[in-house]
């Protein structure tokens, strides 16, 4: 065969992978159920004061879900509280009784974490979803971190995860999933779901306090997924890039210049966007759902072996994500790599 005709070949033969895969898309879009219902059925948010949690239960009290919200400040719970009853009212009578529970407590105290699930199942019932969005980054340089930063980070973004999902898996898989709570809404498996971050996927100088918690949740989602198989229960990582979040504002005051502009790359979105964006992942069934573009060239770039859904198309981006991860890589280390030169040797600095 001659060199221009197998180059035919691959042609066509991209072209049609590229159209089956569009079709396969399209179809699954239309004719799949939805992963995961939300109306009727319990649900517990961490970090849902402000930001992206606050939105994901504004977006979860509009379709309909009963919602304890957690976080530390109970004057910023109430504040949110009120947003949400709103929410709730302009419902009217669609979804009867539904339910909102206020609930203050440290997610980074295990006892907390566990007196929160039960105080929620008091006033809710039974937990059907829980969403992990407490959390928060606190840039710096390794070097210059204290270890009580360094703990800190991992108290305030792995262990306030671990401690609440792991008193809710206890009781979830202590009994059989409820039933239903309308009919033909979809899967209604129970499901636990964490939030690490686009900077898992790809880390960034500055996040050194925070990304060994984020990339954690990662594999605990993996392990864990596998685990739950056993007991019916879904588990998922949401990896969102910037949010324009209340915790964002407050770390760029602190955030190295070289992570701003390395940073710069992903476009923040705002927390509504966020919510929705992941919701809708969730709903199409996605293990690791991601709310922009770029977070979705970057998954399919380190995804792994997670489990991915329309394998056929994302095959094909992590082809080509590979390749731009290599440039992306460069031209980071670059900027760096300039400071250092604009800058001599950090030893010599004062
Ligand atoms: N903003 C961003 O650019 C990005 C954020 N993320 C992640 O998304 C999630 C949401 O971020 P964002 O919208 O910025 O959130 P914010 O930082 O604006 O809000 C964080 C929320 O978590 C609560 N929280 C923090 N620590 C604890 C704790 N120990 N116990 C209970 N509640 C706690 C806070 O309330 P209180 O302080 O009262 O406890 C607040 O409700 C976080 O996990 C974050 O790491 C991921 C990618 C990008
Ligand atoms: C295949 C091509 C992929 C390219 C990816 C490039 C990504 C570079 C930038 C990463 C930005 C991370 C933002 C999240 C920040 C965060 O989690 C904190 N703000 C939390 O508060």
């Amino acid at each position: 065969m001659s060199l221009s005709n197998s180059a035919v070949l691959v042609g066509a033969s991209t072209v049609t992978a590229i159209l089956l895969a569009t079709a396969a898309t399209v179809t699954m879009g239309l004719f799949s159920e939805n992963q995961m219902p939300v109306a009727g059925r319990n649900v517990i948010i961490t970090g849902a004061s402000q930001g992206m949690g606050k939105a994901v239960a504004l977006l979860f009290a509009a379709q309909g879900a009963n919602i304890t919200i957690i976080a530390r400040n109970q004057q910023k719970l109430d504040a949110a509280g009120e947003e949400i009853r709103a929410v709730i009212t302009k419902n009217g009578s669609k979804y009867p009784d539904q339910k909102l529970v206020i609930i203050s407590a440290d997610l980074a105290d295990p006892a907390d974490a566990k007196r929160a699930v039960v105080e929620s199942e008091s006033q809710l019932g039974e937990t059907e979803i829980l969403w992990c969005c407490a959390g928060g980054a606190n840039p710096g340089m390794f070097k210059d971190h204290s270890l009580d930063e360094l703990h800190y980070g991992m108290n305030t973004n792995y262990w306030s995860a671990v401690y609440i999902a792991h008193a809710t898996l206890n009781v979830m898989a202590s009994r059989p999933p409820p039933p239903p709570k309308f009919p033909g809404q979809g899967n209604t498996q129970r499901r636990i779901i964490f939030t690490s971050s686009l900077a898992a996927l790809c880390p960034v100088i500055g996040y050194s306090s925070y990304l060994g918690a984020k990339a954690g949740l990662r594999a605990l989602t993996d392990c864990l997924r596998q685990e739950c198989l056993l007991y019916d229960i879904g588990v998922h990582c949401c990896m969102p890039g910037g949010i324009e979040s209340p915790g964002f504002e407050m770390e760029n005051l602190t955030k190295p210049d070289l992570t701003k502009k390395i940073e710069e790359t992903d476009v923040a979105q705002q927390p509504e966007e966020v919510a929705k964006a992941l919701l809708e992942e969730l709903q199409r069934g996605q293990v690791m759902p991601v709310p922009s573009f770029l977070a979705r060239a970057a998954r399919a770039g380190a995804i792994g072996p997670t489990p991915r859904v329309n394998a056929v198309i994302e095959v094909l981006l992590s082809w080509i994500a590979v390749i731009v991860f290599i440039f992306v890589r460069r031209d980071q280390d670059g900027i760096i790599m300039k400071e250092r030169k604009l800058k001599g040797p950090v030893w010599k600095q004062k």
